[in-house]
């Protein structure tokens, strides 16, 4: 393998460290983590079946990260910004904090590298369950173009978070239901078990 094939490479099921878990849907503020009592873990091997990936990162080196130019350079990552999502610091906060967290999907990935401060991304299982994966500083996350999922922060209101894309950005959220996008579509032909054709 080349060196960059092997620097871009997303952490292993065996490797991560991610914390994933369902999420028990009791009503409370989103920013709280909506854990089950007792937890129910959700495995990285089911968030690699959901086509998520991740990677961790060292956020002081953002600048000049071997690493994080290595993964660029594979997927195609050709834009970057910076957005800081906070009260004080993102204008439109009340607004945007509500969309972000309305069940949608987009036409392209959805790749953020948090750079200081937590949140919380949801993804939808085929069981029509919530996983809920928590996004520490460090935390380099791709959500596959189709997959329904929303966005929170958590209690501490802050995240700094690098959005990476292949090409001019599209940030438009399509929101549920979206099932004849063919985003949507393709996500399910692609990840969905019932519809992966097994050849016998
Ligand atoms: C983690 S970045 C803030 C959220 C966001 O940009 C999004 O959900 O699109
Ligand atoms: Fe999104």
């Amino acid at each position: 393998m080349a060196d960059i094939d092997r620097l871009a490479e997303p952490d292993s099921v065996e490797s991560s460290n991610l914390q994933a878990w369902y999420y028990d849907d009791n009503g409370e503020d989103q920013r709280l983590p909506h854990r089950y009592e007792p937890n129910q873990p959700a495995s990285p091997e089911k968030l690699r079946d959901l086509g998520v990936l991740y990677w961790k990162l060292d956020p002081d080196q953002h600048e000049s990260d071997p690493k994080l130019e290595a993964i660029r350079k594979k997927r195609g990552y050709s834009y970057q910004d910076i957005i800081t999502v906070s009260p004080e610091k993102l204008s439109g906060y009340h607004e945007k904090i509500k969309s972000f967290f309305e069940e949608h999907l987009h036409t392209d990935e959805e790749i953020r590298y948090i750079l200081e401060g937590s949140g919380y991304f949801d993804v939808r299982d085929f069981d029509e369950r919530w996983i809920r994966i928590c996004c520490p500083e460090g935390t380099m996350i791709v959500l596959p173009e189709g997959i329904y999922h929303r966005f929170t922060l958590d209690q501490a209101d802050y995240i700094k978070a690098m959005r990476l894309f292949v090409g001019e950005p599209v940030w438009t959220p399509i929101n549920r239901p979206a099932d004849d996008h063919s985003s949507r579509k393709e996500y399910v032909t692609s990840f969905m078990p019932s519809t992966a054709v097994t050849v016998t």
